[in-house]
């Protein structure tokens, strides 16, 4: 059956990934093409990210390429992801850096990160979530672990603690509970240091960032620290946050992270007696950042996000059909794929598979 896999593979090699603009097979994400005894062709697929946001287009090009090669009966495709390192991974083990900006307090940055680090991991993907916020550490808590205490692994790195499907460590869990934080420049560099680098993070695709709101400092520190693969800025679409937005942009255009999208959150707000929708800060306000930045997603108001994250539960996990979580479920799918799209916009003609 040689001729009819050297048949199947031409036909793939005539699929676009939609994101990526090239082939499956010079992509070199075609694992698997045999056709059986019954005329049965077996595709395996390796996405760039298990939560590729393309999935079911991907799955049915192929589908529908390989049915016309001449014999096939019918087409079983299945699918494994393998995340492309960019080529300087982010710290060993470590695949991407992702850090998650606002330009003012408030606007639901942490439950963003929160929720996308959740989402990810529920797609498969291998996440940590480091909560750099260290004036207002929430993710502890938001992840259900804001008593728990940050242990030493053998050889002294801090050991993060694991939730949901997420690896995270947060400066909460390090310090006597409703202690303020106070920090000095130096210190505060030394201590993002220690988070990113000495802590035994293990194998990640994803390490995602809740940075503090606004520019200061932990920004820098980071940037510095770390090869930081792009940033996500969240935003309510009111002036005063987009103006805001807009400096927290500029401020990493200036320390060349890319920016890989805006997130528009607390978006509109349907009133679940009456399904009325009230654009209560005027949604959509955040295509006016420009043209240059995806817009990741729009995420309404919803009561259950706020109570989910009270209770310690990220609200993709716990309410995942409601529209909030399935708008934050987008975002981190679309984030996955603005990642491939980076990781992949360098590569040379030809690629083996992994
Ligand atoms: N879409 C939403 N719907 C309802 N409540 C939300 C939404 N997004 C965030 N919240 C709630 O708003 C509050 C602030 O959110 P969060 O802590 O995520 O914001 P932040 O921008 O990280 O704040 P900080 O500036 O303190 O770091 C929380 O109580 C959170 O549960």
């Amino acid at each position: 059956m040689a001729h009819m896999r050297e048949a199947v593979m031409a036909a793939l090699s005539t699929v676009n990934d939609p994101e990526l603009h090239r082939d499956l097979v010079s992509l070199g994400m075609i694992e698997r093409a045999e056709v059986d005894a019954a005329g049965v062709a077996h595709v395996k697929v390796n996405l760039t990210t298990p939560a590729c946001p393309l999935k079911g287009q991907i799955e049915s090009d192929v589908r529908e390429a390989v049915q016309r090669v001449p014999g096939v009966q019918d087409v079983a495709v299945t699918f494994g992801a393998v995340v492309r390192a960019p080529a300087q991974s982010a710290l060993p083990g470590v695949k991407h850096v992702v850090l998650v900006g606002s330009g003012k307090g408030g606007v639901g940055k942490s439950s963003v990160a929160v929720n996308i680090a959740a989402s990810l991991a529920r797609d498969g993907a291998r996440v940590g979530l480091l909560d750099a916020d260290v004036y207002g550490p929430s993710v502890a808590h938001m992840m259900g672990q804001g008593a728990a205490k940050v242990t030493a692994t053998a050889d002294r790195k801090m050991q993060p603690l694991g939730a949901h499907g997420v690896t995270f460590l947060s400066m909460a869990n390090l310090s006597p509970a409703g202690q303020a934080l106070v920090w000095r420049g130096p210190m505060l560099h030394s201590a993002i240091q220690q988070f990113v680098k000495d802590a035994a993070w293990g194998e990640l695709d994803y390490l995602i960032v809740d940075l503090p709101p606004g520019t200061g400092d932990v920004q820098l520190s980071l940037t510095q620290t770390v090869q930081v693969t792009g940033a996500v800025i969240v935003t309510t679409p009111q002036d005063v946050a987009l103006i805001d937005a807009a400096r927290a942009i500029d401020m990493f255009r200036k320390a060349s992270v890319p920016v890989l999208g805006v997130v528009e959150n607390m978006s509109y707000f349907v009133a679940p007696d009456t399904g009325v929708t009230y654009d209560l800060f005027g949604r959509g306000g955040s295509r006016r950042l420009g043209e240059q930045f995806p817009l990741l997603g729009e995420v309404p108001i919803d009561i259950d996000l706020r109570s989910d994250a009270d209770r310690g539960l990220p609200g993709v996990l716990a309410h995942p059909d409601s529209a909030a979580s399935l708008a934050l479920a987008h975002v981190a799918r679309t984030l996955a794929g603005q990642i491939s799209v980076r990781s992949l916009a360098s590569l040379p003609d030809q690629l083996t598979v992994v």
